[in-house]
């Protein structure tokens, strides 16, 4: 696998925010978000084994499978060789491709092509959805079926961007099936 990062961290973002996690961050995107706050383009080839090596030192069995998007590398037999040691492992994707059926956690995070994604990965733990100041969102039964659903106001970078929060709040309060999602790792300055 083609491997940007590495990092021990808290979730930041959406229904498990604070859970210790292991953030495993895979190269390459099929998007170009115009908002995207993540440099995914640099990545070492590495092998189970030497992620394994990595991993190991963190006290965590939870891993998350991000980018870039995950979905252009990650199969069914990298997520077998986690589980048999006895990690549990979510995904953060943008919807645009099928999740391997082993993942224990699904965010969908949409970008594009909406109506497509139901069909693509038809259940998902969370749609985590972001918006800017005046972004259309769209009825949320356009979405796979969820746990939950948020929406999570686009940062500036590291900063939070006042009228995108205030405007995702507006979102929520007239249509309650919407929670918010704020990036907690960044107000709180962590990776
Ligand atoms: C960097 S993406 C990687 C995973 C996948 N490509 C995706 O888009 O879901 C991880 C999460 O960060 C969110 N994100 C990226 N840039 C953001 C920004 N400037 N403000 C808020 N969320 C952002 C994405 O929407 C997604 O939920
Ligand atoms: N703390 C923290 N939580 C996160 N949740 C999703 C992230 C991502 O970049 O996929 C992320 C991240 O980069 N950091
Ligand atoms: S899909 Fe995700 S990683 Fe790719 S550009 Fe958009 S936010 Fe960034
Ligand atoms: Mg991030």
């Amino acid at each position: 696998m083609t491997v940007n990062e590495i990092f021990y961290s808290l979730q930041g973002e959406g229904g498990r925010v604070g859970e210790p996690s292991i953030f495993i961050r895979l190269t390459k995107c099929n998007l170009a978000c115009s908002f995207c706050d993540t440099d995914f383009a640099d990545g070492d080839d590495m092998s189970l084994d030497d992620i394994l090596n990595v991993i190991s030192k963190f006290p965590c069995k939870w891993i998350i499978w991000t980018g870039g998007e995950p979905t252009l590398q990650l199969k069914n037999d990298h997520l077998a060789f986690f589980k048999e040691r006895g990690y549990k492992q979510a995904i953060e994707t943008n919807g645009t491709k099928p999740v391997p059926s082993l993942i224990d956690y699904i965010t969908c995070s949409p970008k594009v092509n909406y109506s497509r994604i139901k069909e693509l990965i038809p259940r998902v733990n969370e749609i985590r959805i972001p918006l800017l100041n005046g972004d259309v969102l769209p009825d949320i039964d356009i979405f796979p079926v969820a746990d939950k659903y948020f929406v999570s106001p686009v940062f500036d970078g590291d900063k939070p961007n006042t009228e995108n929060i205030n405007y995702c709040v507006e979102q929520v309060k007239a249509d309650t099936r919407w929670t918010l999602s704020l990036q907690v790792h960044k107000l709180i300055h962590i990776e």
